[in-house]
Formats: structure tokens, sequence, C-alpha cells
């Protein structure tokens, strides 16, 4: 029986026998997001299918319907949008709200930036805390008039939340910018506003984040190019661009693979397959870290999915050991270090993580709270500023024995589902409601691989 509307849904995942069968994950949440968003600027109509149907990415279809591009959803799941193309966004009437979704919210941000239109973002109780000055910076210097909500000061750096009213620049100034926090949405947010500007806009990642708006805004006909330089990735787009409509499939999202992954390696005699996963090397990091630490994870048949890399994952039960994680290789995984940390504390020995701050500014501060849950469950952490060190147990099931608050965090609501299938007592989430942000199938799928659901 499921909760009444706005009523907490509490939730227990727990199993008697080894994890076992074939799935496939819902579509990845940043392509997703980026269909959408290219979809309602392309001129002609844009075909998506395996697009996530998650909140978050709800919310950027709603954001772009206010904004005047036409989309439908078929009953096949095929998803069709007529945009409006580069320049022609409306203002919308009412305020943006964009729930629990940075992404929605960041790069939106950039494509209003370069349009003569204003537009007010809102958003959830975790989304309203976090940063949106690393967004507002450079959007401003693009000309953009920007009056945010003021937030908690951090690290002396002043700190500017939602809500926040955005009016657009039109033109808007080019700019060359070099990231100072490693960020794809912070990338994303000033190619998207150089969509719409005369001349060429640059940014420089000094450290590589995700690629998908590089690939999917080539796809889409800017033109678009990217260097390897020593000071780092330098991506440059001519601005003022005609993007042509296309057809996308949507690969599953490594993201959401993650959990039914670390799932079965901790479940003792496991072995699944998950389908369809995208393994583009800038999100891939976990698989390489999970299989240096003992999983038995295998890579079948790899192919190319509409330009981005997919495979079929085989994962069965392993005895993990801890490893030190190379922190150069925390963009490749910065969604999955909470799962890891779940890994890390079935492994026999200490993991060690660093180069994490950006955990602490996600939907919660994942560092803090996921050393909180995992020493209410039995398990020795030392909270680092930059990151984690867990001391895993190994051989048998941890102690569990807690309810987690899930502080409006999907990814921390189900880690704590999956470290509860190898628990000596339940390992209780306070409400798994934010789980229909990024992976709506979570519980059915863990059903279908052998879990038993009490909620
Ligand atoms: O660009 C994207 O689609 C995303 C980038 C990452 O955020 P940051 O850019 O803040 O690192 C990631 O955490 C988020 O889930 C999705
Ligand atoms: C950080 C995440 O998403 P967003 O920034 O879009 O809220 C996430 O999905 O883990």
């Amino acid at each position: 029986m499921s909760a009444a509307p706005g009523q907490p849904q509490p939730l227990c995942l727990t199993t008697t026998r080894p994890l076992s069968g074939d799935v496939t994950v819902p579509g990845d949440k940043s392509i997703s997001h980026r269909s959408l968003m290219l979809g309602a600027l392309a001129v002609g109509e844009t075909r998506v299918t395996g697009l996530l149907e998650g909140e978050d990415v709800l919310a950027t279809a709603a954001a772009m319907r206010a904004m005047g591009a036409d989309i439908s959803r078929n009953d096949a799941g095929e998803w069709r949008i007529h945009g409006v193309g580069v320049g022609g966004l409306l203002q919308p009437q009412t305020a943006l709200d964009m729930g629990n979704s940075g992404t929605s919210t960041r790069l939106l941000m950039g494509l209003v930036a370069s349009h003569p239109i204003t537009a007010t973002f809102v958003g959830d109780a975790s989304l309203s805390s976090r940063p949106m000055g690393r967004v507002i910076t450079p959007l401003a210097q693009m000309g953009a008039t920007i009056s945010a909500t003021p937030g908690p000061d951090i690290k002396g750096l002043g700190r500017q939340t939602l809500p926040l009213t955005l009016t657009g620049a039109c033109p808007a100034i080019p700019l060359r910018y070099t990231l100072p926090v490693a960020s794809a949405q912070v990338k994303s947010a000033i190619l998207l506003a150089g969509l719409n500007t005369p001349g060429d806009t640059t940014v420089i990642e000094p450290i590589p984040t995700r690629d998908h708006s590089e690939r999917m805004l080539a796809g889409f006909g800017a033109r678009l190019t990217v260097e390897t330089a020593p000071e780092g990735r330098i991506i440059t787009i001519h601005g003022e661009a005609e993007l042509k409509p296309q057809t996308i499939v949507v690969p599953g999202d490594p993201s959401s693979a993650a959990f039914p992954m670390v799932a079965a390696l901790i479940v003792p005699g496991s072995d699944i397959i998950i389908r369809n996963v995208g393994i583009n090397p800038t999100r891939a990091g976990l698989i390489a870290v999970l299989q240096a630490m003992g999983g038995d994870i295998t890579l079948l048949n790899q192919r190319d999915v509409g330009g981005e890399p997919v495979a079929d994952l085989h994962v069965r039960h392993s005895a993990l050991m801890g490893i030190e994680v190379p922190p150069d290789g925390a963009p490749s995984m910065i969604d999955e270090y909470p799962i890891l940390f779940v890994a890390a504390a079935c492994a026999q020995g200490r993991t060690v993580c660093h180069g994490l701050e950006e955990l602490r500014v996600k939907e919660s501060d994942r560092i803090a709270v996921m050393a909180e849950g995992l020493m209410a469950c039995g398990i020795a952490c030392e909270e680092l500023a930059d990151g984690l060190i867990v001391a895993g147990q190994g051989g048998d099931a941890v102690p569990g024995g807690a309810t987690i608050n899930a502080r409006l965090d999907h990814r921390i609501a189900m880690c704590f589902a999956v470290l509860g299938l190898n628990a000596r007592r339940p390992v209780r989430i306070d409400d798994a409601r934010p789980i229909q942000t990024s992976f709506p199938t979570f519980v059915p799928m863990m059903q279908q691989l052998g879990a038993t659901a009490d909620h």
C-alpha cells in the first residue's frame, strides 16, 4: 500500500538469498536533461527514447514548456520536442520550479542568460541551500542580471542561493572562463549561454568533467571545438548557432547502475547482469575502483549508442578489499562516492577517499550524512575535510539496525537501502520519496533481483 501524498514513505530492503537476474536501469539523467534543453532550442522535431522519467528531468521538461517548447510523450514512451530555435525562448509566466534538481537550475540559468527574458528559479529545501554563485559569476560577466537570496557564507567566498531571478542579456558578451571548480554544470551553463551569444565563448576546464554537453551540442550541429592544452581542456562554442533536431537514444544511467552493482558485490552468492549502461570514460570511474577493490565486474557487448559508449555489466559477489582511491578520478564518479562508501563498509580494511569537497554541496552534505549513517549502522569511519575513511569489516554482514534520515537526498536513500541487504539487523530509510528524482524504478528493480521491500 502506498502512503498518502505528502506523507513520508519509509523503506527497508532485505534479502535472504543471493541477488540474481537480468535488469535495466532508467535513462541517463545528465543526457535526459540535455536532450530536452537542446531539443527545445532546435528548429523542428527532436525524438527521444529512453528518457529518464524522474522528477528532476520532468522539472526540466516543464521549464522548457514554460519557455515555449512543445513537448509530448506518446504511449510507446517516445518523447517529441518541437523547439523554438536558439534565441526564441519565451518569458515564463510563472516561477520555474526546479524541485530538487541542481542540473536543471544551473543549465537553465545558462540558457536564460543570453535570451531577452526574465525567469525566477525556485526549488525545494535541499536545492535552496545549494550554491549558485558558481554560475552567477560567469553569467554576470556575460551581461546577465541576477538577484539571488543570500545563503550562509562558505570559506569567506559568500554564497548565493535560490530563489533567484535572472534577466538575460541580448546580445550577451562572449566570455573566456577558467572553471574554479570541477563542475560539468558550470561548464554547461556557460556553453549553453554561448549558444545565443555572438562570437566565441570559451570554457577552460583544468580537470575534465562529464562531456555530454560537448558531445550533444556537436551532435545538434553547433560549431564547437575541444583542444587539450597544458592548462586543461579548452572548449569553444561559436554562438548564434542553429541547432538541427536529432533522434536520441538515451543509454542507461551509470550513476543508477551503481546501486544494483554494489548490491550484487556485497550480497553473498549474487550474480546479476545490468544491461545497456553508459560507460563514457568521464562517468565510469566507479567500475575501475570497484575492480581494484577485487570486484568481479565484466563489461560485455561493448558498443556505441547514439554517440555514447555502452556495455552490459556482469557483476558477481566478491570479497572486497579496502584501497586508497586516487583523487584525480573524482569527477568521473562524483555521484557514486556514497555507494562506494557502502562497498567500502563491506570490504576488508580501510578505504581512503580524498578530493571530495564537492560532495558537501550536493543534495545533502554527502560526506557528513554518509559518515553519520554508516556509524549508526556500526561501521567505523573518519570524516575528513575533503573525504572519508571507511574502516571495512569484511567477511560477515555489517551490524545495521538504524533508521536513516535521507535528508531529501535520493542517493543517500538508495545507499542505505542497499547496505541493508548485507546487514544483520534491518536498515530503515525514513523517507524514500526522493528516489523518484532519479530512479523511479529502483524498488521494483531490486525486487526483481530478489530483494524484499518493506514500507
Ligand atoms: O552536468 C551534470 O549533468 C551533472 C554534473 C555533476 O554536478 P557538478 O557539475 O556540480 O559536479 C553531477 O553531480 C550531477 O549529478 C549532474
Ligand atoms: C548531484 C546530483 O544531481 P543535481 O546536481 O542535478 O541535483 C545527483 O544526481 O547526484
